[in-house]
């Protein structure tokens, strides 16, 4: 008979043998809950692309999250080692790492919130939209997962082109029969954290005290930050406007030229895609007045895709808002991203009903 001392050691190297078979996945669901058991309870969350360059510091941002209990790695390459140096922070989430499609459906088995940001990044001289040939498969397979193993997910979609992909997964989970809006969130929060800082910086401000509004979509002219809105309530010159939303609008551009072919923004995305987790798990907590932007199905203009302030509830976006008053720039601004913004969007559901 086993000791009790192998049957540890046994529990806490789980993670480095991830299950590939349902009884092994029983197994793992019994030494998660074991390894939980004393510590709060939390959400399961499973990061898609964990071995990345969002991926990794994403992964140990939620690790420090007092709301994940669970957190589920999965990747192509390298998921065992990112999940071995992760697993061994001394905070509360139990850690599990998946190695490519065949434990695919075993790392999404059972999961609150799943967050994707896998695929290829800009190198300069790229457009998002560049990255359309290969991440729009790649989005297609991992929501097809979702919509088998986790249907109740909210899911988190980072990969670019966030204007296409999001219609891709919401494509996918309607031909599975699983599609909810309110539960599909393209993530637009790093145009709102930049926004935030650049703001900050012209006004002289902690960017802690500063919150923009940016509506639309997440590229180029698709950005539409509502400095009119901006709170602390501010007024801009012409210039400062122009140079703030030119800005907000480069501000991919701008890292992925600084980085020089070595990828883009990663580090400022995962506390971007953290603060937006984060939002989402307060939101199924039942914390009220949770409010943030995303790109999600939406009645608010003629496009059914759409990146406004909603509210997060216990069912996801439960409320998404309207656009509020805009001056003159911003109502220009709206026609411009609304027009690149509806190719963009028919794109993405082309690739899944053709
Ligand atoms: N929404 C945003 O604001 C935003 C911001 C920055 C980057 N992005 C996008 O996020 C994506 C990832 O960027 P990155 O810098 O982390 O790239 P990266 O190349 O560093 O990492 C991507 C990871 O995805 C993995 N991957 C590839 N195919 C996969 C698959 N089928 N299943 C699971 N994982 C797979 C790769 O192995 C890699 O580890 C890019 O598309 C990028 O444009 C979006
Ligand atoms: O610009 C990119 O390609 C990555 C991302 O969409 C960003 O805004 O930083």
């Amino acid at each position: 008979m086993e000791s009790v001392a192998n049957q540890r050691i046994a529990r806490v190297s789980a993670h480095l043998q991830p299950p590939n078979s349902q009884m092994e996945e029983s197994c793992v669901l019994k030494r998660t809950d074991c390894r939980a058991k004393g510590g709060a309870p939390g959400f399961k969350v499973a990061i898609l692309g964990a071995a990345g360059g969002i991926g990794q510091p994403l992964a140990m941002l939620m690790k420090m999250n007092p709301l994940v209990s669970v957190l589920h790695l999965y990747d192509v390459v390298n998921a065992p080692g990112v999940t071995a140096d992760i697993s061994h922070m001394d905070t509360g989430a139990v850690v599990r790492g998946f190695l490519g499609q065949p434990q695919l459906e075993s790392a999404l088995t059972g999961m609150d919130l799943v967050i994707i940001p896998a695929g290829v990044p800009r190198k300069p001289g790229m457009t998002r939209d560049d990255l359309f040939k290969i991440n729009a498969g790649i989005v297609r397979t991992l929501c097809e997962g979702v919509a088998k193993c986790c249907p109740n997910a909210i899911v988190n979609l980072i990969s670019n082109p966030v204007n296409s992909t999001v219609p891709i997964a919401a494509e996918v989970f309607k031909k599975a029969g699983t599609y909810d809006p309110k539960r599909l969130l393209g993530v637009t929060m790093l145009d709102v954290v930049r926004a935030n800082t650049f703001v900050a910086e012209v006004l002289g401000l902690d960017p802690r005290e500063v919150d923009v509004p940016v509506v639309g979509g997440h590229a180029g002219v698709t950005i539409l930050p509502l400095l009119s809105q901006a709170k602390p309530p501010s007024s801009f010159t012409p210039e400062e406007t122009e140079y703030l939303t030119k800005r907000i609008q480069d501000g991919g551009t701008e890292v992925v030229q600084a980085k020089a072919g070595a990828g883009s923004a990663t580090l400022s995305m995962a506390y971007a895609a953290v603060k937006f987790a984060d939002a989402c798990l307060r939101g199924l907590r039942g914390d009220a007045g949770v409010v943030e932007c995303a790109f999600i199905a939406s009645e608010v203009t003629e496009l059914p895709f759409f990146a406004t302030k909603v509210r997060l509830g216990r069912r996801g976006a439960e409320e998404v808002y309207q656009l509020g008053p805009l001056n003159e720039y911003e109502r220009v601004g709206l026609q411009k991203a609304k027009k690149e913004l509806a190719e963009s969007i028919q794109k993405g559901i082309s690739f899944i009903r053709k």
